[in-house]
């Protein structure tokens, strides 16, 4: 997968050449560009906000930087269904969710476009979809102060699910939200702990009960703490366990 990040932070995304996600770069399972968006400037002081029209508070960026970085990035001879899916974070976007997650990592190129200030010029996001798939997303219902936090969230709920990167896939499948459920409480030894003990029965040997114990601790769980979640499944006509 292909992933381009526009920033006016490209240090923010530095943390991407350690673990999981630097691996994954090491060994080309992701190629990443990180651009610069006051690279894209022409005055001394690397402008990219402005004020907004017809005022408000705080300052909005400019369309041009952005506009020459797209340039730079979006392949204008392919049309806009066969090229990059170019994703700007936004709390007036969809909601991202593990099923996005999934979708997405099917894409063979993401284009990350990070605001700040109050927010990017509108036309941004008009003349991009003129080029391009344009899908503006949320990383919930909290405001942040740019898309940087956003777009690393997203990428490595995205990256981690592409093959080869995690080490053990069982692992993925047996997660929070992967089934439509909270994932069951984990133990690990000693079997004791500070008079604590493990439930009986992960000691038992039975894989079938233990399964049973385990379903029924994410829908304890779930019923407890995301009540919303069980909703959802209702509503999309599929049982917690119907993950395609
Ligand atoms: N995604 C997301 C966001 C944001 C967000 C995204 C971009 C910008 C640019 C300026 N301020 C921003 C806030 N706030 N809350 C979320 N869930």
């Amino acid at each position: 997968m292909r992933i381009d990040i526009v920033t006016i932070f490209p240090e923010f995304f530095d943390v991407l050449d350690i673990s999981l996600l630097g691996k994954a770069r090491q060994t080309g399972l992701i190629d990443l560009g990180v651009h610069n968006l006051r690279d894209a400037t022409t005055d001394r002081h690397r402008t990219v906000d402005d004020t907004p029209y017809g005022g408000g508070a705080g300052m909005v960026m400019k369309p041009e930087p952005w506009g020459q970085t797209l340039d730079s990035i979006l392949d204008e001879k392919k049309n806009a269904d066969a090229g990059p899916l170019v994703i700007f974070p936004s709390p007036a976007g969809e909601v991202f969710t593990q099923a996005m997650a999934r979708e997405l990592v099917d894409e063979e190129h993401l284009v990350f476009g990070c605001g700040r200030y109050e927010g990017i010029d509108q036309r941004v996001f008009d003349h991009t979809a003129i080029r391009a798939r344009v899908r503006l997303v949320s990383l919930g219902d909290y405001v942040l102060n740019g898309g940087e936090v956003a777009v690393m969230a997203m990428i490595e709920a995205i990256g981690r699910l592409i093959p080869g990167v995690v080490g053990n896939p069982h692992s993925l499948v047996e997660e929070s939200h992967e089934d439509g459920l909270l994932e069951a409480p984990s133990y690990t030894k000693p079997s004791t702990w500070r008079g604590l003990d493990v439930p009986p029965i992960l000691l038992s040997g039975n894989h079938g009960a233990i399964a049973a114990w385990r379903r029924e601790q994410q829908l304890e769980r779930t019923r407890r703490v995301r009540p919303d979640l069980l909703d959802r499944a209702a509503n999309e006509g599929e049982s917690p366990s119907a993950r395609p």
